[in-house]
């Protein structure tokens, strides 16, 4: 009898040990849930909610539960804030969603303060994983057109720049236009590529480099007009600035007439841009309503925020104080489309960056400007040589 007992002991340990996602945590956090569950009165009558199935996962629980009919989820979601308390978790750390059946993903595991970049596929490029350690994705060719990227100084905004240009790079690379007015020192490692159309160090280029794109953006609306096509189907162009702030105008500011007119530029490119495209990925580390303004923030459909100095910074990039309250860890951030999601974007050093670019497909010939003038008559797209 003793003997069958063991056996039948070890037959169970080894089936368990087969599954070491399942069952594996004697159901602790399903029980805590279904007494939450009682006390909130989370019921259907005499029905309560079962607990189908509890996973155990490196980031914490999963529990798969079913709803007695005359319960809905959404009193289960009213109700999320009680639940994380009686869960021991803070309510970041609980997530509530119904794919078919009610899915509770209980996080008990800090996330990483550290991730490798990993190149995305085309268009998709990869801008951290979340708290399960799924990857995200931003996609240039999806519904979400233009970027902002906005935080603290130091919070990973030229690492998150350097990782989308280098997935991107790696192709099927878009036609890039880049401005840097720390003298090229964030973006400079891309100048060299044929991928490459325009670079940008100085006000004066930054002109000629939106002049450009500007005109590439008319030239695929008259293509488009003769083809009698909504939508550009070629190659996009993708224009990054970094900082957005430089082309704030202050009181009596000499540059205010060519910092004017890219803005002015921007905006039309932002509004515009998408069906011929032209995408925009704007960077700034000082997020205030005159430097992001409201023209463009109301075309610019998807943002990545990391930590932001106060609330009023980060409900200028995400419309909630959100990033305020993220950790002071560099690489966390808010990534927001249509509902907004806890990463930690790739990590990406210059040296590793430039090893992969070196691979890449190069220019010979060095991108030549012209130097603006306040005189000049407004470029017609054709001046920039390359
Ligand atoms: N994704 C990341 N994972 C881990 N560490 C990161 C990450 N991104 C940035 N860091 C760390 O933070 C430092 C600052 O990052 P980064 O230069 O990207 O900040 P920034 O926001 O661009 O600041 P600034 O606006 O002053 O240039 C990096 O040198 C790196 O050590």
């Amino acid at each position: 009898m003793f003997g069958s007992i063991i056996g039948i002991g070890f037959i169970c340990g080894s089936v368990c040990s087969l599954l070491p996602h399942f069952f594996s945590s004697s159901f602790s956090l399903g029980n805590s849930f279904l007494s939450a569950c009682k006390t909130l009165n989370l019921v259907a009558g005499d029905s309560q909610p079962m607990v189908n199935a509890e996973y155990t996962h490196a980031w914490g629980t999963r529990l798969l539960v079913g709803l007695p009919v005359g319960l809905p989820s959404a009193k289960v979601f009213d109700n999320r804030n009680a639940i994380a308390e009686a869960l021991r978790v803070s309510p970041d750390n609980l997530e509530i969603r119904y794919d078919d059946g009610l899915i509770l993903d209980i996080i008990t595991q800090p996330m990483p303060s550290k991730v490798p970049y990993r190149a995305g596929t085309a268009y998709r490029v990869c801008v951290g994983v979340n708290k399960r350690g799924e990857p995200r994705y931003y996609d240039f060719d999806g519904p979400y057109p233009h970027l902002l990227i906005g935080g603290i100084s130091g919070g990973g905004k030229s690492v998150m720049l350097r990782s989308i240009l280098t997935s991107l790079a790696q192709g099927p690379a878009p036609e890039l236009y880049l401005c840097d007015l720390k003298g090229g020192v964030e973006l400079g490692i891309f100048r060299g590529l044929e991928c490459v159309k325009g670079f940008a160090t100085e006000l004066g280029e930054v002109l000629q480099v939106t002049t450009k794109i500007e005109a590439e953006m008319k030239r695929r609306y008259s293509v488009m007009a003769a083809n009698g096509s909504q939508s550009w189907a070629g190659n996009k162009a993708v224009l990054v600035v970094d900082e957005l702030a430089d082309f704030k105008v202050r009181p009596g500011d000499p540059d205010r007439v060519i910092k004017a007119a890219i803005k002015t530029k921007l905006t039309n490119l932002s509004a515009k841009g998408r069906a011929a495209g032209v995408i925009l990925v704007l960077a700034t580390q000082r997020p205030s309503a005159d430097v992001v303004d409201g023209l463009i923030k109301t075309n610019i459909a998807a943002s990545i925020c990391f930590r932001t100095r106060d609330d009023t910074q980060s409900r200028i990039v995400l419309d909630h104080n959100g990033a305020a309250d993220l950790p002071d860890i560099p690489g966390r951030l808010i990534f927001q489309t249509a509902h907004d999601e806890t990463l930690q974007g790739p990590f990406l050093t210059a040296e590793d960056a430039k090893k992969i670019i070196a691979g890449l497909p190069q220019r010979e010939e060095v991108i030549r400007h012209e130097s603006y003038t306040d005189q000049a008559e407004p470029m017609d797209g054709n001046s920039l040589e390359l």
